[in-house]
């Protein structure tokens, strides 16, 4: 079965509208995993604008199932603007400090809206080198978010990534309308080329009940899906464990 990882950045962005801990970014972290969610991904910005390092602190010590970090290695430490909150230390030292069990590295520029691209590994993959290796000797498995590109797939193979993480915007956004196979096919391919060099598999970005499962019936390598917003969204509008279960149903 595909793994199910809750992203909890928007649990953390209602938090952080009030100068109180509510709601609680690792009360919710339980009870997703109560519900049956396989792990807990985060994606810790250096603007902190939802999830902040204290989370991943926090979470990294009650965590008994799995945790991604999810962000840009290069992220320089920035002074945080709350009273009460830590600073920014780097993406590199929030992972050193809590060595979560998986790493997704994504090159998300600071006034990034959201993640909306993978590597470019042509321009990057030296650069990258290094950091993988520093991961590797963390014990923490590396995933690189990446587009349904070939090439690029098989340079993550190169630079020495563990798995690869497929940005699934574009085809959530072509779901549902006369382009959805043809996206769709782009990720087969993908994951095609992801098996043949090794890489392990995970995909994630606008993932939503509606286009999960035929997202998860097609990609049949799929080791794990991180859903966040939409998740966020559903648990609103189902409870939070009605919606975990249906997100599980989809992966089954
Ligand atoms: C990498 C990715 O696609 C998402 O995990 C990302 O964490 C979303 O970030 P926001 O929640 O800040 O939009
Ligand atoms: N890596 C994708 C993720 O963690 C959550 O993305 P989204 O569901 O919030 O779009």
């Amino acid at each position: 079965m595909t793994a199910l990882s809750i992203n909890l950045n928007k649990i953390a962005l209602i938090r952080n509208s009030r100068d109180t801990d509510y709601p609680s970014v690792t009360d919710h972290a339980a009870r997703c995993i109560a519900a049956g969610a396989h792990g807990i991904t985060v994606h810790p910005r250096p603007d902190q604008r939802h999830i902040r390092a204290d989370d991943c602190y926090e979470l990294a010590a009650m965590l008994e199932v799995e945790f991604n970090i999810e962000g840009n290695p290069f992220a320089a430490p920035m002074k945080s603007d709350r009273k009460g909150v830590s600073d920014y230390p780097g993406f590199m030292e929030i992972v050193r400090q809590t060595r979560p069990a998986q790493c997704t590295l994504v090159p998300d520029t600071n006034s990034q809206l959201t993640s909306d691209h993978g590597f470019d590994l042509r321009r990057d993959g030296d650069k990258l080198k290094p950091v993988l290796d520093e991961l590797r000797k963390l014990g923490v498995r590396s995933s690189l978010f990446m587009d349904p590109d070939p090439e690029q797939i098989r340079l993550a193979k190169a630079v020495g990534a563990d798995r690869i993480e497929l940005y699934t915007g574009p085809y959530a956004e072509c779901f549902g309308g006369s382009e959805q196979e043809t996206e769709l096919a782009k990720y087969i391919l993908a994951s095609e080329t992801a098996a043949e060099c090794g890489l392990g598999l995970n995909a994630g970005h606008d993932l939503n009940l509606h286009n999960l499962k035929h997202f998860k019936d097609a990609v049949t390598n799929l080791l794990e899906v991180s859903i966040g917003h939409a998740f966020t969204v559903d648990a609103i509008e189902l409870g939070l464990d009605k919606a975990t279960r249906a997100y599980l149903d989809c992966l089954r």
